[in-house]
């Protein structure tokens, strides 16, 4: 497993609509958080020329304003009225082997066949092996490929009943777009675990894993895609304006488990995703910080003169950390909140660096202090997880040099001590600095160098994020609490499958 967190992909897709690759690409750029490898996007369309479906490709490693840097890609290459888009963050293949680029693109007896994966199979090493047994030369060697080889190797004649074959055969965490010759098909597992939204615009059906996406191509968000749902989107969707829906049966004993840190961390405040607004959320989880942890439990004796200042660490804690300067104003215990905390925004999420030093140097690049802001004052910073201690021990550096009377640690979620199977590459459990400390919370903060650190207890993060989305469906808290919601193959390595 790589030594730091791995965001989950993002991905996008869009049918009928003439601008169908430029509104792909504009999606996937606003889901740039969620994966910033590769980008690449397929389109289809009738080649009447060629009397026959075309399904072009384009895809490279690197951010989507770079990939696709040149407007003759959507002209000459990408035409058609139909898209699907992908931006990587790898959990299972290498990041550096092209074979995993996705969307992945194919032919097989039933036409050509696209897909684009958010997720991470759970039984993916035992599909492969029998895969593997039946002679099947693999193409990359990431989990994605195998819902393709599933969907070939069914003996199920109908298209639909080939890809309701291959889901059914699939476990742990998948949000799909897939696409066919005259098909876009959209696909969230039974667990729910990651995000996908139905929007339209301009009367063609889109899809996204954030309502961000659908914001910047001016598509109005329709609803959520439901965990197990299939939403096929083709001619009859658009005649009958309603795409049809299947649903794959959940396995047994499991209900839903959307992926808590999609709200902690992951995605964008101003998108909506499991029915509620991040933003919202993530507020909710600095008030409950608020009424876990009060200020003066934290502040003893201020003898500053002024009032404690609490700071965010840009971006992904703005929201928490207004929620808990608000929350504590509102119990009577008196802060300010500040911006105490420039962020530069030529350096991408830190979290989705590929190594540990090249991590360390993009936080000192990234961040730079506000003196007037911290000098003389006790600090509160507001963080929304600490996963290896990188950020946080750099940032405590920088913060100390402007000279503040205290300097005191919050985050917005428990301790993360457990990896994630479900798309979310984590470092391996004893990188992780809770585990480092064996979860001694003193410990932890003499090695982040705060005079205190304290986290939002697991039971306080879910039943805040339940008061502020009472939506009835549960979350999965694995990463924090070691409770796996689906059967996991723990040990499983990212890069098992590669040849180099
Ligand atoms: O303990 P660490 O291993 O350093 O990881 C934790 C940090 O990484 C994330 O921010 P990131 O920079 O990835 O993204 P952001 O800019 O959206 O906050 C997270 O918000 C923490 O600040
Ligand atoms: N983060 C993800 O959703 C990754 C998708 C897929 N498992 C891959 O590694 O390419
Ligand atoms: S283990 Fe953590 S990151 Fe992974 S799905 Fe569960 S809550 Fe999300
Ligand atoms: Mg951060």
């Amino acid at each position: 497993m790589s030594d730091k967190p791995r965001e989950y992909c993002g991905i996008y897709g869009i049918y009928n609509h003439p601008d169908a690759a430029l509104h792909t690409y504009y999606g996937l750029h606003a889901l740039q958080h969620r994966g910033q490898e590769s980008a690449g996007i397929v389109t289809s369309y009738f080649d009447d020329d060629k009397g026959r479906y075309s399904m072009p490709a384009y895809k490279d490693f690197g951010l989507v304003l770079n990939v696709f840097s040149k407007s003759k890609v959507f002209k000459k290459i990408l035409r058609g009225k139909n898209a699907i888009g992908h931006n990587r963050y790898s959990t299972s293949g290498s990041s550096k082997n092209p074979a995993n680029i996705q969307p992945f693109r194919v032919h097989y007896r039933n036409g050509n066949l696209a897909i684009g994966h958010n997720g991470n199979l759970s039984n993916a090493k035992q599909i492969r092996e029998r895969f593997r047994k039946e002679g099947v030369l693999f193409q990359s060697t990431s989990d994605t490929e195998l819902i393709l080889h599933l969907i070939s190797h069914s003996d199920k004649e109908d298209q639909m009943d080939q890809i309701m074959d291959a889901l059914e055969q699939i476990e742990g965490a998948y949000c799909l777009v897939i696409l066919t010759d005259d098909k876009l098909i959209a696909v969230r597992d039974p667990n729910g675990f990651r995000p996908l939204a139905l929007g339209k615009v301009d009367g063609a059906y889109c899809v996204s894993s954030e309502t961000c996406a659908f914001d910047i191509n001016n598509a109005e968000y329709i609803r959520d895609v439901q965990p197990g749902e299939v939403i096929v989107i083709d001619k009859d969707a658009d005649e009958n304006n309603e795409p049809k829906s299947y649903f794959i049966p959940p396995q047994e004993g499991t209900g839903t488990s959307q992926c808590i840190f999609e709200y902690v961390y992951f995605s964008r405040p101003d998108s909506k995703i499991f029915g509620e607004m991040v933003d919202k959320i993530r507020r909710n989880l600095g008030k409950q910080l608020a009424k876990e942890h009060p200020l003066t439990d934290i502040v003893k004796n201020n003898t500053t003169g002024k009032k404690p200042v609490v700071i965010s660490v840009p971006d992904s804690s703005n929201t928490a950390a207004l929620g808990y300067a608000s929350e504590s104003n509102k119990l009577g215990n008196d802060c300010k909140y500040d911006i105490g905390l420039i962020r530069n925004h030529y350096v991408g999420r830190t979290f989705i660096s590929p190594g540990q030093k090249s991590r360390e140097q993009k936080v000192r690049t990234k961040f730079n202090p506000v003196r007037g802001v911290i000098e003389g004052r006790v600090v509160i910073i507001v963080d929304d997880s600490i996963v290896r201690g990188t950020t946080s021990r750099y940032l405590v550096d920088m913060i100390r040099e402007c000279n503040p009377a205290e300097i005191h640690f919050l985050v917005s979620s428990p301790p993360i001590i457990s990896p994630c199977y479900y798309g979310m590459d984590f470092p391996t459990p004893n990188e992780l600095i809770a585990n480092k400390f064996d979860r001694d919370i003193e410990k932890m903060a003499k090695e982040i160098g705060v005079d205190s650190l304290r986290y939002l207890s697991a039971d306080g993060l879910v039943d805040a994020v339940k008061e502020a989305n009472p939506s009835g469906h549960d979350y999965c808290t694995a990463c924090f609490t070691g409770n796996y919601p689906v059967p996991v193959n723990f040990g499983v390595e990212k890069e098992e499958n590669e040849l180099v």
